[in-house]
């Protein structure tokens, strides 16, 4: 695999994979898995969402997040830990922070129909009433960005050398997250934390997350030379990255690159930035313990044996949203 410094995360048509023609579709495995090797990071067009519910599904959290804050805290319930619903200011902090984000967010959870029993293991969802449409705006952004997120996993599994439905099965009414984020205005920067950003530095926790909105300046991903890339992704485009269950799984061959999202300069605190990040999670009991493809001489195991649940929880008290 090449060594290149990317100066910005390539592009790919989701078509070429999708579309049925063999060529196409190789060249797509190929260069998703040269990007995820090297940057972990790429942009994707033809993604399955239309213009149509992506400004839905804005209007709608925008609308959401209009709110007085003592109206949202009602959907905050302490006994889910942000597992569901509203998650206030400041709450959420990178691993290995204290200080919390510059951002409020919402969590909308998988909801199984099938009879699966899995269903036992998952918070319901939390609607507000004061949008009504935010539950099957959110629902159907949720189907849409699950099944997208299916097909970019199975062009990683035939990267890897897997069956092409090696994580389908995985997914199956995976605890995966939608998460409309609200990097609030702030009228008095001085008063903010110096060391208080909008996103601190970090890598994503789930096994890849599917981005909505990261047109909007501010987020930048960290290179292997130490540079800070930002992101330009088209309006059309989603951006779809590798997280830190997929890095286990592969002992790092698909990389989960720490990535970040920075204040604007101080005369533009006063406006807001909203993104939409689909977190694309496996059921609890997924086995993330290194595929043995990925283990040798010269790369030797760097992972313990672990659930995905387990390192999920291990994870989510290190942010500060668990016990
Ligand atoms: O807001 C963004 O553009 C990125 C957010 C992000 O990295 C995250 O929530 O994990
Ligand atoms: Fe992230």
């Amino acid at each position: 695999m090449s060594e290149v410094l990317y100066d910005e995360v390539p592009s790919l048509d989701l078509a070429d994979f999708t579309g049925g023609d063999p060529i196409r579709k190789r060249h797509f495995v190929a260069a998703l898995g040269e990007a995820y090797n090297n940057i972990g990071f790429v942009a994707i067009k033809n993604h399955g969402l239309s213009d149509a519910l992506i400004h839905q599904l804005y209007d709608v959290i925008k609308r959401f997040f209009s709110l007085p804050d003592a109206v949202k805290q009602k959907y905050e319930l302490p006994e889910l830990f942000g597992q569901r619903g509203y998650i206030g200011k400041g709450r959420e902090h990178a691993k290995g922070r204290t200080v919390g984000d510059l951002k409020e967010f919402y969590h909308i959870g998988q909801e199984v129909r099938d009879g699966d029993p899995i269903k036992n293991e998952y918070p319901e969802n939390i609607w507000p009433d004061q949008v009504a449409e935010m539950k099957t705006v959110g629902l159907e952004a949720y189907k849409t960005l699950e099944d997208t997120g299916k097909q970019m996993l199975k062009a990683i599994a035939i990267f890897l050398n897997l069956d092409e439905a090696y994580f389908e099965d995985k997914v199956h009414n995976g605890n995966s997250i939608l998460r409309p984020i609200h990097y609030f205005p702030i009228e008095n920067p001085e008063e903010v934390p110096d060391d208080a950003v909008r996103a601190a530095e970090h890598g994503d926790i789930n096994l890849i997350t599917l981005l909505m909105g990261a047109s909007a300046d501010g987020l930048q991903v960290l290179r292997k030379d130490g540079k800070w890339i930002p992101i330009t992704a088209l309006p059309n485009q989603l951006v779809v990255n590798v997280g830190d269950m997929m890095a286990r799984l592969t002992n790092d061959k698909l990389k989960s690159t720490i990535h970040r999202v920075v204040n604007p300069p101080k005369e533009l605190m006063k406006t807001s930035r909203f993104s939409i990040p689909f977190f694309m999670h496996p059921r609890a009991d997924m086995d993330l313990a290194c595929l043995d493809s990925c283990v040798d001489m010269e790369h030797p195991k760097k992972y313990g044996d672990m659930t995905a649940g387990e390192f999920l929880d291990e994870r989510l008290a290190e942010i500060g949203l668990k016990k």
